[in-house]
């Protein structure tokens, strides 16, 4: 088959990403003033995850697939409406606090989202549109059709997709603490393979050196700034709102707000529908969408992290430490991870 103008313009896209990245990591004079080995260390690394940032294609399924009765949504009342392509995207990141925020969401009236990760712009963008329109939920007028699905903000491909679906698509980001993000993911692998190699050693190339491997996506996710340009090559940056992890736990009322508005809803998500859970240890709703229940999130979310060697944690602190700061420039937000 030949390629579809979406995939023609992926290209376009991967040819001037690469360019601008190399024009920000060699020019923002970041790392410029303090030139010790182990700046010249990060920026050899800074160099390896520019040819590396470009993530493999998605495996990508050919065959249109029946919708799994998991992606169920929520229904209208009495099941009318009709299903809409999403208005909004919960685009990442990986371990930032995404499930919390689409369940907080969810209590929103004017919200409707699917509970699973429908991986269409990575995974599955063969299956078509259709495919994924049927996955929704229905929506009546005026409500907004939502999913989250982290992969995407690391995802080369999904900017040009997300665009070609619709160029109004809001774009909803939670960051988090990207060193603390890395112990997250990490957490995640050991609970399924608990004979991977030790945190500290997948972290360097070369311990000796101090060469971080920049190619663990658990490192190479947490390069916001970077993942950010390709974004920014189709959406403008008043369409992306960047949620604070951090601030999603300590005070999700206000993160909630924030998000409403941006969604141009009504504040109907206050601090009424939240409580602090102490054996959780996370904030929890007093009542989760459609039940009269208190809810905390499940077990898999709120882990308990292994403790990793303080100096590995301050070596990865001083490597995202650039990126950290260009990206507070980008979004004009500081998020106050490197206090
Ligand atoms: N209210 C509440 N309850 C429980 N957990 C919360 C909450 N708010 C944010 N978080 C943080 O969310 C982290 C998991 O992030 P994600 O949901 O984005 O993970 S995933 O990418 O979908 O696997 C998860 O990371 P870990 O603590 O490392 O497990 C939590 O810190």
């Amino acid at each position: 088959t030949s390629p579809s103008p979406v995939k023609a313009q992926d290209l376009t896209s991967q040819t001037r990403t690469k360019r601008l990245v190399y024009e920000w990591t060699g020019g923002t004079g970041y790392g410029a003033a303090r030139r010790s080995s182990r700046v010249l260390a990060d920026e050899r690394a800074r160099q390896v995850v520019e040819d590396s940032l470009i993530l493999p294609p998605p495996d990508l399924v050919a065959s249109r697939r029946r919708v799994s009765p998991r992606f169920a949504g929520q229904l209208s009342p009495l099941g009318e409406g009709s299903k809409k392509l999403p208005q909004a995207l919960i685009i990442g990141v990986k371990k930032g606090g995404t499930r919390a925020l689409l369940e907080f969401l969810r209590v929103h009236p004017d919200i409707r989202a699917v509970g699973a990760e429908p991986h269409f712009f990575d995974r599955n963008y063969d299956n078509g549109l259709e495919w994924y329109r049927e996955l929704m939920p229905k929506t009546l007028e005026g409500q907004i059709t939502m999913e989250k699905t982290p992969s995407y903000f690391v995802t080369r491909e999904a900017p040009a997709r997300i665009s070609a679906m619709s160029r109004d698509t809001k774009l909803i980001v939670v960051v988090r603490d990207p060193v603390t993000r890395a112990i997250s993911d990490y957490t995640q692998t050991l609970s399924k393979k608990p004979d991977i190699p030790s945190f500290e050693s997948l972290t360097f190339k070369n311990r000796t050196t101090g060469l971080i491997d920049t190619s663990w996506s658990a490192i190479q996710i947490g390069i916001y700034a970077k993942h950010l340009d390709n974004w920014l090559q189709y959406f403008p940056m008043d369409q992306i709102l960047f949620v604070s992890g951090e601030r999603l736990i300590s005070d999700p009322a206000g993160e909630l707000g924030r998000v409403q508005d941006f969604l141009g809803l009504k504040r109907i998500i206050t601090d009424k529908h939240f409580y602090f859970n102490q054996t959780k240890g996370f904030p929890c709703l007093k009542k989760a969408e459609g039940s009269s229940k208190p809810h905390c999130l499940g077990k898999t979310k709120g882990r308990t992290h292994p403790n990793i060697d303080p100096e590995v944690v301050q070596r990865l602190r001083d490597f995202y430490r650039p990126f950290n700061m260009k990206f507070y420039q980008m979004t004009g937000r500081f998020f106050g991870w490197d206090d």
